[in-house]
């Protein structure tokens, strides 16, 4: 059998972790090995020496970034505000872009406060950080704003965000008293820092979001999303969301944005799973 030596080098690319590794044996020969995150699936080369694999992942866990998707916490607060402005406006420069991150801090920090009865949770996507919460201080019960009081040392750094309520702000009212729609969570603020896009980081806070609503009793949970945003839009439609028919006329609220932004409405069932 021949000898074989193993040289390792990592690249990283906007979408995926590239492990490029040589072998040599009698017949020399190189392979790239390109990860994704979300198969399970045994690894295989193709022709080009190309595969999908997280067995992969197995081998060199310490070249991929883990991505713990979790509640906020106090430490995350500028992390927040600075994926949410890179994203939803980054063509702001200096000082503008300085002054909005801030107004969002404190926007995030004085807690938005939520009527009676209803929740309201910011989740984050941590690249880097520990699977598992155990070096945590604070308390459970102590928040500011939607954020846990709580912080950590070792955390990575936060690469995307989603808020998840059961506000119903954005839901048309119920009966003639045009009482709070209850049952039903709203997604809003979806942003992920764009090094850190088509990594599946959206995609798993739309999971996680789902799975907090049903642990609040929520049937259904819903979002608005701008009809000329493609890509978030395949996102919501991917994870199971459909687009609901406004009746015309029919007034229904809507994210306060800018009065040339058309949203679509999507909903989705929350099966008890
Ligand atoms: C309810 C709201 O808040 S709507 C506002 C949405 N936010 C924004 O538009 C802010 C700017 N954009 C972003 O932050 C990001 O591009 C997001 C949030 C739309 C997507 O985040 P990502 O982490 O890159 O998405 P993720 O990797 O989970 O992709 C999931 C799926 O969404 C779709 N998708 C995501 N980005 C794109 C894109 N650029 N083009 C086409 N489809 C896309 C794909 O179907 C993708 O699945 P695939 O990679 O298996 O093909």
């Amino acid at each position: 059998m021949a000898s074989v030596q193993l040289g390792l080098s990592a690249t990283t690319t906007n979408h995926n972790h590239l492990l490029k590794f040589s072998l040599s044996s009698s017949k020399s020969f190189r392979n790239t090995v390109k990860f994704s995150r979300s198969t399970s699936a045994l690894c295989s080369f193709n022709k080009s020496g190309i595969c999908r694999a997280s067995q992969t992942v197995e081998l060199f866990p310490s070249v991929i970034p883990d991505i713990v998707v979790r509640e906020a916490r106090i430490e995350d607060c500028w992390e927040v505000a600075e994926t949410h402005c890179s994203s939803f406006f980054p063509d702001y420069t200096f000082p503008l872009n300085l002054a909005l991150r801030f107004d969002r801090v404190v926007g995030l920090l004085s807690g938005f406060s939520v009527p009676n009865g209803c929740k309201r949770t910011c989740l984050v996507g941590v690249v880097g950080g520990p699977a598992d919460d155990r070096f945590l201080f604070g308390s459970e019960d102590f928040r500011v704003g939607s954020f846990e009081g709580k912080f950590s040392f070792n955390r990575g750094y936060v690469a995307g965000i989603l808020t998840v309520d059961t506000v119903a702000d954005f839901l048309p009212r119920k009966g003639p008293l045009r009482q709070r729609r209850t049952g039903i969570a709203y997604i809003s603020n979806v942003a992920v820092r764009e090094s850190d896009r088509r990594k599946g980081i959206a995609k798993r806070l739309v999971v996680k979001a789902e799975a907090q609503a049903r642990s609040w009793g929520c049937r259904a949970i819903a979002l608005h999303v701008d009809k000329k945003n493609p890509a978030a839009t395949r996102l919501y439609q991917n994870q199971g969301f459909r687009c609901i028919n406004v009746p015309e006329k029919a007034n229904w609220p809507q994210p306060r944005t800018s009065p040339d932004i058309h949203f679509n409405f999507m909903m989705k069932l929350l099966t008890s799973s």
